[in-house]
């Protein structure tokens, strides 16, 4: 799914009114109508109080039009305007009209106005900003925002949380509405999918407003998300008439004396996730540790016991992935310095092989083109330097990719994969991820799809969706304080399955009640 710039967004609003020849006060009422519909699904006519705050724009009018429509409903309703600039929008002015036509009197709030009184059942709808904030807002709103943020009410968000920018950082936490649940509308927001800006919500949900779908198919968008729509479309059927050989044989390099977990952990993502032959290339000390955990596993050794110390294998790899458990000793410093002198085979870099490429950045220049690159924080910060912010981060992975040719998958709650100035955002897995171990799955995983013939940037989009699939899958019956990156790996064949799942038909739920 495409997520549109605020610029973007405006001019989608702009095209689907000339092409559909309709009012912007036509747009506005669809939204209204939608969010209102959602509204009276779930209250089915029920009283708890709904505060409305609505702003001066057309988020205000958003909201206004949507607290006609509860009105006319018979719902329990007060609504406030936020007066916070002497402009108006034409739609808002509109809808208030509306409003003092059927003789609702909204609350004028300025500076001088006491805080209205919330109690915790009440329902709040925050329409104060929308996606035309432009400047911190000032002292008295952001006062009434943390009023309506500590007022423990159920806050639900049209189109945004208010305070919400689309293209920088909040500075003041009490400046922005902390919604549970957001409404928004056509597109998300990149916002919504970064640690600091996508903390101030719960759940968002996308209201489908009818936006000109030549628009959505013609414009180019700087960010995708990828949902199991989108991964659908990448996924090679395995063929009737294939063997082992036609899906590729994935190399595993890594381990150290006590990491030897690492290079199993890689080595099951790349097996479950259907590469045909999987080896693994370790010091010594790994190589029972290895056969024992995975028959199914080659394994050939470096000369020392405890780190590797030469690439000198004899292995026809597809593609390597290398890092997991590797350690930075000196000796595996300078053996994998000499082996990117020459090595052509497509490589998975992370780990302990990304922080040794940062000590020395002129070894990136050595990376095959297409390599995919899977740091953590941390690991990203040692590779492209500090960040100011995460849009600022993204700027700067999104030139680090450029320069090195590289696919850069910045892994986190919402892992993001960057390749030649596009990136694509998963919407898969959750915090029972955050367990050592499932970093180097993933690893194995992103190798077993490159080796079965996937590029490596789809390899990397699909392999993390998959990925964050098995982790959701697996926590539904091990918790998240229990979830192992050995059930993630595990689970990666329930999640191939879960990718074609259909969900049942409510229709037929229905006759089977009946
Ligand atoms: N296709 C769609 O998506 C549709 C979108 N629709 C809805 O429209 C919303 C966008 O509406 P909007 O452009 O009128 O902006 P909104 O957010 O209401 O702000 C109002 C104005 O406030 C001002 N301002 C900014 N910051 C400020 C500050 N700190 N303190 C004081 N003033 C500040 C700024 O004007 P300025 O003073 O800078 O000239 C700004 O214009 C959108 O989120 C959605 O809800 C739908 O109805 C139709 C379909
Ligand atoms: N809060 C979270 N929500 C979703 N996925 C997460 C979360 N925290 C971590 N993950 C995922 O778990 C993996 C952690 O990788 P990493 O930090 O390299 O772990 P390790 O080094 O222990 O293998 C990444 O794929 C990341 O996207
Ligand atoms: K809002």
């Amino acid at each position: 799914m495409k997520i549109f710039t605020g610029a973007q967004i405006y001019e989608a609003d702009k095209f689907t009114i000339e092409k559909q020849q309709i009012t912007s006060d036509e747009l506005m009422e669809r939204v209204a109508t939608q969010i209102f519909n959602w509204l009276h699904l779930r209250l089915q006519g029920a009283q708890p109080k709904i505060h409305l705050f609505c702003g001066i724009g057309n988020n205000g009018g958003d909201g206004l039009a949507v607290a006609r429509h509860l009105q006319e409903h018979g719902y329990n309703i007060e609504v406030y305007i936020v007066n916070y600039n002497e402009k108006r929008t034409d739609e808002f002015l509109t809808n208030l009209k509306r409003l003092k036509d059927r003789n609702i009197w909204p609350n004028f709030l300025t500076e001088d106005n006491e805080l209205p009184q919330i109690a915790k059942e009440d329902i709040v709808l925050d329409a104060i900003f929308g996606i035309g904030l432009n400047r911190a807002p000032v002292s008295w709103v952001a006062k009434l925002m943390n009023h309506i943020n500590n007022s423990q009410a159920f806050i639900l968000a049209v189109d945004v949380p208010s305070g919400l920018f689309l293209d920088k950082v909040v500075t003041d936490p009490n400046a922005i509405i902390h919604a549970n649940h957001i409404l928004t509308f056509q597109s998300p927001k990149l916002a919504f999918f970064l640690p600091e800006t996508g903390i101030y919500f719960n759940q968002w949900e996308i209201l489908d407003i009818g936006i000109d779908a030549e628009y959505i198919a013609k414009t180019e968008t700087e960010f995708d998300l990828v949902s199991k729509n989108e991964v659908l479309q990448l996924y090679l059927p395995r063929e009737k008439f294939a063997h082992k050989g036609t899906y590729g044989h994935s190399l595993i390099i890594g381990g150290g004396y006590g990491k030897v977990g690492a290079t199993i952990l890689a080595s099951k993502g790349a097996l479950n996730s259907g590469s045909g032959l999987v080896s693994a290339y370790l010091p010594r000390c790994g190589y029972i540790p290895m056969q024992t955990a995975m028959p199914e596993v080659m394994v050939q050794t470096s000369k020392s016991d405890e780190h590797i110390t030469d690439f000198n294998f004899d292995i026809k790899a597809t593609v390597i992935g290398i890092g997991p458990g590797l350690g930075q000793h000196k000796e595996t410093v300078e053996a994998f310095s000499k082996f990117l002198e020459t090595n052509t085979t497509p490589l998975v870099v992370d780990a302990d092989a990304l922080n040794i490429l940062s000590n020395n950045k002129k070894l990136l220049e050595l990376l095959p083109e297409d390599s995919v690159l899977t740091p953590h924080p941390k690991e990203l910060e040692r590779l492209i330097g500090e960040w100011s912010n995460d849009f600022d981060k993204l700027e700067k992975a999104k030139a680090f990719s450029g320069q090195y040719k590289c696919v850069l998958v910045i892994k986190g709650a919402h892992t993001i994969t960057l390749y030649k100035g596009k990136g694509f955002i998963n919407t898969s897995g959750n915090p029972g991820m955050a367990t050592a171990g499932s970093g180097d799955v993933l690893t194995g995983v992103i190798t077993g799809f490159i080796a079965q013939g996937y590029s490596p940037v789809i390899a990397a989009v699909f392999g993390v969706y998959l990925h964050g699939s098995a982790g959701d899958l697996a926590v539904e019956s091990l918790g998240y304080q229990s979830l192992t990156a050995s059930n993630i790996a595990n689970t990666i064949g329930g999640a191939f399955i879960e990718l074609f799942r259909r969900p049942e038909a409510p229709q037929a739920q229905e006759q089977q009640q009946a």
